[in-house]
This record gives C-alpha cells, structure tokens and sequence, in this order.
C-alpha cells in the first residue's frame, strides 16, 4: 500500500471538468472545481464527532472540521465509475421513511440508519418497518440500533436492539417481530446496520455504506497535514464547496477510500473524480503515468488502483496484462507497448494478405480448370450418350440376327447343306389372300409366314447363273476351236473321217449329264487318235484339248450342282393359262413376279422361281424344269407336279397336246435321249402310268381290272404291287404309253370344265444305270404328276359322286400342304400317308429329293381369288427346304 503523502500540493487547475457534469441531473450548482487543500488551521471550523445534530448536521468526528456544503453536492460529482454511489436511499423509494422517522425526532443519522436498514432489507415494507421500530423506540429512551444476525446456517435476520432487549424479523415464518433467542447468540454474529461505530466488522465491497473498521478519533489525526499520525489512510480533502472533508482508507478485504459525510455523520465511498486528487492517490497516479506514458485516463488508473489495492504495481501489472486482452487497447497504447507485436502483426497481416492473393490465384486458376474440365466432362457425357445408343441398336441387331439364325438352323433339315447363303424370302410379299372358308381350300394354313431353308438371294443366283451362261458360252467357242482345229489337221493329214466323226465322238459319247453342257469327256476318243497320219503330229495338241474340255465340263458341272442346291431342291413355278377370251388380271413385274388385285381390291405380290406368262411357250416352261429332270438319271428322285383349280391349265402344261406336248412327254424324250447318249452306262427307261381316284390307285397302262393298287414298302423304297411299267426305247413308245393312259383315265363333268380330271395323274418313270466298268448301279425317278383340280365344292357345285370326288381331291391335297408343311419346319412327322397322293410321293418328297412345282391359275378376274389361293400354296411350298439331294447309286454286286 502506497503510502500517503504530506508534502502539500498545488491546486490542479488543469485538471478537466469531470465528465458527468454535463449530465448532471437539475439539482447541480454549476462547475465544480477542486482544489486540493492542505488543512493550515486545525481549528477553523469544529471538527464533527460524527454523531448526528438536532438539525440533522453532522459534525466532523469532533476534530473541528466540518463540511459546508449540502447534499447536493453529490448530484453535481457523482462519478459513472464509482459503483458505490445509490443515492443514499432516495432514489429506492425510502425518503418516506426517512421523513416519518425525522418526524419522530430522531438525527440525520438515525434517519440515515433506517435508510440503511431498509436497503440491507429490500423485502421489507418501508413504511411498516418504520413504524415498528417508532414503536419500539416508544418503548424506551434508548436509541434503537439496527442489526444484521448472520446465522451460521447462512440465513441473515434483520434485528432490533434496544436497551438490553433484542427482536428479530421471522422472514422466514412468521414475517412478524420475534424476541431473539438467547442460544442464537454463539450461532452467529451480529452486524449493526448503520452505526459505523458499533459493527463489529466495516464497510464492505457490497455496502453502500462503508464504514471504517473503527472509529476515528481526534488523536488519529495529524491537524498539521490533515492525516493520522499513526495512519497514513487517514487524510483530507478540500472540496470546493464542501469546504475540508476528511477522508480515510478503510481496510478490508480491499481498500476503500472513503470520505466522512457531514450531512449524513457516516463514511462513504470517496467518488473516483475526487480520490484523484488525494495526496494518497495522486503519487500513485503519477508512477503509473510516469511508467506507463500512453495511459493517460486518470479515471481508469484510480480505478485499477482501486481494484489493485492501491498497489502501483499491480495496477501496472493489471494493465498491461488487460492490454493483451484489448479491452484497453489505444493507439497511442499500441504504438507505446506494442508496436513490435503490433508489427509482428502486420507482418503476419502481409503474409496471410499475400498467402491469400496466391490462394486466390490458385483458386481462379482451378476454378477456370474445373469449368473446362466440365464442359469436357459434358460432351463426354453426350458421346457416351450416343455410343450407348449406338451399342443398344448393334443389340438389338445382333439378337435380332442370332434369332434368324436360330430360327434357320431349326428350320433346316437334317440333311441341308451346312453351308448356306443370306437368305431371301421368296415368297407372297404381301398380306395373305383372302380367308377360304371352303373346305376344298388346300392352302397350307399351318405354316408360318417367314422363309425356312437356305434361300439364296436374287443377286448371287444372277451371278452363277450369268457364270453358267459364260461357261456355256465358253464351251460352245472351245467346242467350235476344237472342231476347226481337227479339221484343220484333216486337212494338213490329207483327209480322216470326215467332218463331225471325230466331234461326234468327242462331243457325244459316253456323257453321263446333259448333252448341252457335255457334262462328261467323251467315251472313245482313242476313235481318231488311232489314226497313224495325225497322231504323230496332233498328239500333244488333243491331249492339252481334251484335258481343257475335261476342265470346262467338270467346272461348269460343279457350278451347276452348286447353283441348283443353292437355289433349293424345291423349285416352285406359277404359269397362267393362256385365254384368248379374256385379257390377263395379273401384272407381271419381274420374270419372277406376279401380282394383282384381291376381291378386295388390294394388291397381293407373290414371288417364284419363275413366273410364266399366258404368252409363254411350253419349250420355256420346259426348259426351266430341264435340271431337274435330268438330274434323275445321275440317281435322283425327282417330282414335277402341276396344282391348280381346274380349267387353269395343269394338263396342258404336263401333258399338252401332240402338236404342243407338255412336260412329260418332253422329259421322257430327254431322258431317253441322255440314255442313249451315254454309251459308258447301260439305262433302263421304265414308265408307268397310275391314277388317284377317289383314294383308290388305277394302273393306267394295262387294261387288265386289277383293281387298286395297294402302296408297298421295299427295302427303303416304295412299290405298287402289280404295277405296269414299260420299258421306254424310243420315241414311239413314248406316244404309245400316252394315249393308253389318256384312254383309261377317268373323267367326270363338271360344271366348270367338261373335260375336268377328277383324279391325280401319275407319269412315274425309273431310270436304272449299270456302269459298264464299274458296274455300279444307279437308280433315279422321275413322278410327273397332274394334280386334279383344286378349286372349291361350293364354287363348282359339285353333289353326289362329284361331291364325293370332290372330298376325296380336297383330302389329297390337304395332305399335300400338310406334307409341306412338314418339311418347311422340319417337323420329326411328315404325314406322308395321310392320303394315297401323298404316300406315293414320299420318295420324290423326301428330304434328298428334288422338286419342281407348277402352280396353274386362271387369268380371268372371276377366279382370281381361286388363284390368290394357288399361288398362296406355291408360295408356301416355295418355303419348302429339301436336304441335299442324294443320288441312289450302290456298289456292283461282288461276283
Ligand atoms: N397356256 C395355254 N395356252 C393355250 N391353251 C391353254 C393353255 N393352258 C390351258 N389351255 C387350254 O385350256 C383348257 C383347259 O386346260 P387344262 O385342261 O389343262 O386345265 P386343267 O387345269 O388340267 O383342268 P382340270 O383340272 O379340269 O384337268 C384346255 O383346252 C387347254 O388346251
């Protein structure tokens, strides 16, 4: 604790206004000024004992001072920063009771100790408590003092004494005056309240009314200097218009430096503004200023040297530890204390701005990164996008690819070539014809619509066969080469055997195949080579020419073979009849296109192999089924059928007339003709000739009633118990045969065609082949058959054995398609014996057979629904997959 000064000291006229006396409230009397005072006449003014006057007057402890100033001055000086100050009790509503106990006769003081108590007591009534404490006053001449009893178990009670009586205030129970009991008294200790004289213990930090821990005395005091002698706490002050005031420090838990206040007779807390000037305060103040130049609020060091117990030391301390915090931070402060912080400050500020200007550097650079990055990221997206699609159509594709492929591999036949080409619907383009609610309708209504087999495309079939037209081409130059070099060699020989002896060896002997490709080399070319005038000079050249023809004809074959298979072992031919009654109903777009228009009147296409107009020739017609025919010789079983409703022309296309003769006649002159070419193998032509009437099988070529035939199994092979068939030699044999069948067949009137067959017509021809070398035995056929008419019962109006004929056609036929059916989807089940039409065809129907099918219709309007029909069962037969054909050729018999 500093100690106080008591050298004198000027008047500090600088010193400025204190701040609240501007705000001061109406009760102030203008400008204050201090002047601090040293007390130069002890006597001048009689110093109050401090005990209260009858006209409220507080003396000065009886030292001779006094003050001379009101109440009033406290308004004009009262410091924000003094906490202590509450207006001694005015300002809580206690000037009532201060009045009442004035009123009573009782000092200043005592007014000012009821003040106290009710402030002690904010719970309390003012106005009740006063007039209790009236009434006990009444009760004795001794003054009443006012205490506070601290219950150890922390309660406080407020007390009354007077005399050697003592009541306490029940807050707790009864809110009434209570006698205090005797044994509370080692349960506690007492505060008086409001007599700083008789408390045990002094003023606290809580209490607005500090009081000193003991009273002062005169003695206590040091008059010269105006301070205790023994107790340097103890000073005064020369308030401007208060005149001398004492003050003292009191001692508690920290020092408080008060002013005795002669109005009120009591010490109160010496106002911040005041204590400055204190000789006590004022060297203090100063080392704080002297140590600390930028703290320049004096205000704020008397306050720290309040809170620091006047110790400079730790007011410094205080402070410059509070500077860390900031909450006293200045300027000038800063500047004065901190500067190297405050550099160290800057310094980090320019780091952290710089770091901050790379950052954000760094930031725009990444930020401009990210947006390229997205944009990329975003067409990435769009072309994943696309490939996507792009993948899932390829899908789709592929499966849709893997499916067809499936589907044709179910399809084909066990014996179908592995090899197949894109496959090619030949068949109706459009929509189905029109439903046939007849009965007598043969369409193959099972079958689905998609093509079946190894159906090679249009284009590749244009090509192989422009390739097979060259080679013919080709053959017939190399033929001609050959010819005029032999004969050129004649010459040079001096003759030979004449023009056409040593072609005609060549060129036709001993083919196995048709004669117009010259299929195999010739048989006995050693004819002309023997002669001895050529040879020697001609030798080499035949050799190389023979080797070239051999070349040619095995290469053209093989082109052929591959052609016919590739265009399937079934080929199905539409031919319209010729009327020159009425014009044609069909449009024919391509060779191998037909089309009209439905009773609807909407368009059907169909598509075959070949589409023959009414104009085409029979020679075209047969020249189109020429391979095949042919290809029973090398020991295939092939069938040429007509289908048609009746009228449409199945006769005369496999019949024709003598003039005109049809397909059969031709075939069996072709096969004879290929017979008697091939020298090298000994041919056996048989014909027979059968009917299908009614279920029942007629042998045609015999006159003999053998009565039906019944359908027998050989081996593999089928056969007709009792058949006639006749051996074919030459061409007359040919006519002989037709005309007996002509003459035995049966035929029933229609309405529709008078001479209408009403039965299947069966030409069945064999060809067995014994090589004269090998002695390997061939064997082929050929069934050339005439369907009866399949127009509808309704339609013809057939009844009675007409309709029963009509049934019985209808069923055949039925069985046909069903046969077709069969074999377009490969079914396990062909129902070849459904009907006798059908059981005889089986060998030529088979999976290795090859086919021909001709479909007859009408060109009138009036039929065209019948031959919407037709062309429908040729389309689905077209459908039709036949395995590779297989030639029935066995090793010779051992010997
Ligand atoms: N392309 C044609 N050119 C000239 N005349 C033809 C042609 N096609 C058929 N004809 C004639 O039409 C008539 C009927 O023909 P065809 O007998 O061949 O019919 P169909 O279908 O066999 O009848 P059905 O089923 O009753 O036997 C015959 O007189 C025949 O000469």
């Amino acid at each position: 604790m500093g100690s106080g000064s008591s050298k004198q000291a000027k008047p500090d006229n600088s010193m400025p206004e204190p701040k609240e006396a501007k705000k001061a409230p109406p009760r102030r009397r203008g400008r204050a000024q201090f002047e601090e005072v040293q007390l130069q006449d002890p006597n001048a003014a009689p110093r109050s004992n401090g005990q209260p006057t009858a006209n409220g007057r507080a003396t000065n402890n009886g030292r001779g001072y006094t003050s001379a100033t009101t109440p009033a001055y406290q308004n004009a000086y009262e410091q924000y920063r003094d906490p202590s100050y509450d207006g001694y009790g005015e300002q809580q509503g206690y000037s009532n009771a201060r009045d009442m106990w004035q009123r009573a006769g009782n000092s200043v003081q005592q007014q000012q100790r009821v003040v106290n108590a009710l402030t002690s007591h904010p719970g309390q009534d003012p106005d009740e408590f006063v007039a209790m404490a009236l009434q006990l006053q009444e009760m004795g001449d001794d003054d009443i003092v006012f205490e506070t009893f601290h219950h150890k178990s922390g309660k406080e009670y407020t007390c009354i004494r007077q005399g050697g009586r003592r009541f306490y205030l029940d807050n707790w129970n009864t809110h009434e005056w209570q006698a205090f009991p005797n044994h509370w008294n080692n349960q506690g200790h007492f505060k008086t309240d409001g007599d700083p004289l008789s408390g045990p213990s002094g003023p606290s930090n809580d209490d607005p009314s500090p009081r000193p821990s003991r009273p002062l005395d005169v003695g206590d005091v040091d008059v010269a200097s105006g301070l205790s002698s023994e107790d340097d706490r103890a000073g005064m002050l020369k308030h401007p218009t208060r005149g001398i005031i004492l003050t003292y420090i009191f001692e508690e838990k920290r020092n408080i430096h008060c002013f005795f206040d002669d109005e009120s007779g009591m010490w109160v807390k010496l106002p911040v503004s005041w204590e400055q000037h204190t000789d006590f305060t004022k060297p203090l103040v100063k080392r704080l200023r002297d140590n600390i130049p930028s703290w320049k609020d004096k205000y704020d060091m008397v306050a720290a040297l309040r809170q620091s117990n006047y110790d400079a030391d730790d007011a410094i301390t205080t402070y410059l530890t509070i500077d860390d915090t900031g909450v006293m931070d200045s300027p000038d402060r800063l500047a004065g204390f901190n500067t190297k912080i405050m550099k160290e400050k800057d310094n980090k500020i320019s780091s952290l701005e710089e770091k901050m200007k790379k950052l954000q550097k760094n930031y725009e650079k990444i930020t401009s990164h990210a947006k390229k990055l997205h944009a990329e990221n975003t067409k990435m997206k769009a072309e994943l996008e696309k490939l996507r699609e792009s993948s899932s159509a390829l899908e789709v594709e592929v499966k849709t690819a893997n499916m067809k492929m499936a589907a044709m591999q179910q399809e084909r036949p066990k014996t179908a070539k592995t090899v197949r080409m894109a496959a090619t619907p030949v068949s109706a383009t459009n929509e189905a014809p029109e439903a046939d609610p007849s009965p007598n309708s043969h369409k193959i209504d099972e079958a689905p619509a998609e093509p079946a087999g190894p159906i090679i495309d249009e284009e590749t079939l244009r090509k192989l066969d422009t390739t097979a037209k060259n080679l013919d081409k080709s053959q017939v130059t190399l033929k001609k080469e050959v010819k005029q070099n032999f004969e050129v060699q004649l010459l040079s020989c001096g003759g030979g055997r004449g023009q056409g002896g040593v072609l005609g060896v060549m060129m036709e002997g001993g083919g196995t195949g048709d004669s117009r490709y010259g299929e195999d080399a010739p048989a006995s070319d050693n004819d002309f080579l023997s002669d001895e005038t050529c040879r020697h000079s001609t030798n080499q050249e035949l050799d190389d020419l023979k080797i070239l023809y051999k070349k040619e004809c095995l290469q053209r074959r093989l082109l052929y073979n591959q052609l016919q298979e590739l265009r399937g072992n079934i080929r199905v031919f539409c031919r319209v009849r010729y009327d020159s009654r009425v014009g044609c109903y069909h449009q024919f777009p391509t060779e191998q296109d037909i089309s009209c228009s439905n009773p609807a009147g909407k368009k059907v296409s169909f598509q075959f192999d070949r589409v023959f107009t009414p104009e085409s020739k029979q020679t075209e017609v047969f020249e189109e089924a020429l391979p095949i025919i042919t290809s029973c010789v090398d020991g295939y079983n092939v069938c040429i059928m007509a289908y048609g409703q009746t009228g449409s022309g199945k006769t005369y296309t496999m019949m024709g007339t003598k003039e005109d003769p049809g397909v059969n006649v031709r075939a069996i002159r072709e096969l004879l003709r290929i017979c008697n070419e091939r020298e090298q193998i000994n041919y056996t032509l048989k014909v027979a000739m059968i009917e299908v009437y009614n279920e029942h099988i007629q042998d045609l070529l015999t006159e003999e009633q053998k009565g039906a035939l019944d359908v027998k199994m050989k081996g593999k092979r089928l056969y007709l118990a009792g058949l006639t068939e006749v051996v074919v030699q030459e061409e007359e044999d040919i006519t002989k045969i037709m005309d007996m069948g002509d003459a035995n067949r049966s035929v029933a009137a229609t309405n529709m065609n008078s001479t209408s067959s009403r039965s299947h017509l069966l030409l069945m021809l064999t060809v067995e082949g014994i090589d004269k070398v090998s002695k390997a035995v061939s064997f082929g056929s050929l069934t050339l058959v005439d369907l009866a008419g399949s127009e509808r019962i309704a339609k013809t109006g057939a009844s009675g054995q007409t309709l029963v004929e009509a049934a019985a056609i209808n069923k055949s036929l039925t069985s046909l398609g069903q046969v077709f059916s069969g074999l377009r989807s490969s079914a396990l089940h062909v129902p070849y014996r459904n009907s006798k039409l059908t059981h005889l065809l089986q060998p030529s129907l088979g999976g290795d057979a090859k086919a021909c099918l001709f479909v007859n219709i009408s060109p009138a309007e009036s039929n065209v629904s019948e031959s919407i029909s037709t062309m429908q069962f040729g389309s689905n037969a077209k459908q039709v997959q036949l395995g590779q054909a297989t030639k029935n050729v066995a090793k010779a018999p051992k010997k």
